[in-house]
């Protein structure tokens, strides 16, 4: 998520009710906020994060990783490599790493990463560099190779989230089906509890 406001509420609020709904992990992904402002607002979220047990991520930047004590840093292809954010962050802390190609999550695996964000799956307005949707199939691929845990990522929703999980993934990591929704809180526990069933099957 980021720092903007979603609709009546403020991203602090949206997290709160995201949470509240069944969102186990939050992910800080600012791109366009004055770092100061980053830094101000992400220590309220992860105050938030801390106060409710949720682990509190931030996406690109391991500075602001470092600066907020977050639980772990999200990185892509094209950001600071997992070796070199390790170095920075130390062995306690999680990096997750993006992956689109067999090829990309070779990489990510090589640069030691915890778990693996595979999309975009589906097609998304929320990243315009996305790329094409990739479908469920790398999901399977990388499961099948690696025990490290994978998300799908990209155009996930409560209808499309069961096929994510049967195709191997260990769960799902949405923006707009939460955020952009009238009643987030309801959203994510409509998600949550899709994804728990599908655990279950
Ligand atoms: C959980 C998760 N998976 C993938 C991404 C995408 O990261 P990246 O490819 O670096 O793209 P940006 O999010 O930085 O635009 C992610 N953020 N989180
Ligand atoms: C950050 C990111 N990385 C791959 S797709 C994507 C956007 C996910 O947003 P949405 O859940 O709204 O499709
Ligand atoms: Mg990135």
């Amino acid at each position: 998520m980021g720092l903007e406001g979603y609709g009546h509420l403020t991203a602090l609020q949206l997290a709160r009710e995201a949470i509240a709904g069944g969102v186990t992990m939050i992910q800080l992904r600012e791109k366009n906020a004055p770092l100061r402002q980053v830094l101000t607002q992400g220590v309220q979220l992860r105050e938030l994060c801390r106060e409710l047990g949720v682990p509190f991520f931030v996406n690109d930047r391991v500075d602001v990783a470092i600066l907020l004590d977050a639980d772990g840093v999200h990185v892509g292809q094209d950001d600071i490599p997992g070796m070199e954010a390790r170095k920075l962050l130390g062995d306690d802390k999680i990096i997750g790493i993006s992956a689109g190609t067999m090829e990309e999550a070779e990489w990510a695996m090589e640069n030691g990463a915890d778990y693996l964000g595979v999309g975009p799956i589906y097609s998304t307005a929320t990243k315009q560099d996305a790329g094409e949707a990739i479908g469920t199939a790398l999901i399977s691929a990388i499961t099948q190779r690696w025990t490290v845990p994978v998300v799908g990522i990209g155009g996930i929703n409560t209808e499309n989230a069961t096929v994510i999980i049967e195709a191997g993934a260990h769960g799902v990591a949405v923006v707009s089906a939460i955020t952009k929704q009238h009643k987030p809180l309801l959203a994510a526990q409509t998600l949550a509890r899709t994804v728990q069933t599908a655990w279950l099957s």
